[in-house]
């Protein structure tokens, strides 16, 4: 049976971006109906299992559902274009405004939503408040494929500059990745299922400090390291 992870997200609320406006609406709650619409794009929340999830995510899944129960940990919307909210909240430090355009918008895709079903970043991130931890289950479809039979480097560093950046992006809003390092320990065989674990460290100014690591779903295999510099925007600097 499919478990909503409608928790709101309300208890987020107070995050806020750089210049003090809310954060972008990742952290916003999200629609009781699992999906919204602005005019061409349709919002559908998409970290809800799928028939392509394994066992081991499905599983993973209900446990951490289950600990949003009593409100210490949060399930996080994942969509498939930028949001209208967050695409606003970006202009200022946009040049190009041909992709605030809500026609070019449908066009685009956030990269690890880009896949069809089971075959790319198969994925949903809780979040917890008060630990200040973000975690995401991971399952790496057919099309990551990097040696035989594994994930490429890419795809995992992929994974894991979303989750250690979505752990910045709470903490500090309108973020992007400085510096992102990454110890590749044990090769992450595709279609298996590893948890990413991340958590803010140090806020200093503007710069957020993030660590987090990359376990296989029973915890046994130690298979990344990672560590990453979040950089809070400037909405005075250009980014170009
Ligand atoms: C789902 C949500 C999660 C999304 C996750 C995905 C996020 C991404 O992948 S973003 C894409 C990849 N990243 C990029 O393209 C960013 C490219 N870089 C840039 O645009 C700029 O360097 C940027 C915006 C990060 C920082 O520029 P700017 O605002 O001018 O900051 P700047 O003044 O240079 O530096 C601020 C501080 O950070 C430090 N700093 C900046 N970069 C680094 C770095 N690589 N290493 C160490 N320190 C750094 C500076 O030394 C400075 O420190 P201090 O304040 O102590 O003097």
């Amino acid at each position: 049976m499919l478990r909503s992870c409608a928790a709101p997200l309300r208890s987020l609320g107070a995050l806020r971006g750089p210049r003090g406006g809310a954060c972008p609406p990742l952290c916003e709650p999200r629609p009781a109906l699992r999906s919204f619409s602005s005019e061409k794009v349709i919002y559908k929340d998409f970290s809800i299992p799928n028939p392509s999830w394994s066992k081991d995510l499905r599983l993973l899944f209900d446990q951490f559902m289950k600990k949003c129960e009593d409100g210490s940990w949060k399930c996080l919307p994942l969509y498939k274009h930028g949001s209208l909210q967050r695409i606003q909240d970006f202009k200022t430090f946009f040049h190009d405004p041909k992709f605030t355009k809500e026609d070019v918008m449908t066009q685009t895709r956030l990269f690890t939503s880009s896949f069809e079903e089971g075959l790319g970043f198969e994925h949903a991130m809780f979040y917890n408040d008060v630990e200040k931890r973000t975690v995401c289950l991971f399952q790496g479809g057919l099309y990551l494929e990097g040696m035989p039979g594994f994930l490429h480097g890419g795809a995992i560093a992929t994974m894991i500059d979303s989750t250690l950046g979505m752990s910045a992006l709470i903490a500090g809003g309108i973020v992007m990745t400085a510096n992102l390092n990454i110890n590749f320990k044990r090769p992450i065989p595709l279609c298996s299922v590893v948890v990413i674990n991340s958590q803010v460290d140090k806020v200093e100014g503007r710069k957020i400090f993030v660590s987090g690591n990359v376990q296989s779903a029973d915890e046994k295999t130690l298979h990344s390291e990672a560590t990453g510099l979040f950089i809070q925007l400037d909405p005075d600097k250009s980014l170009t």
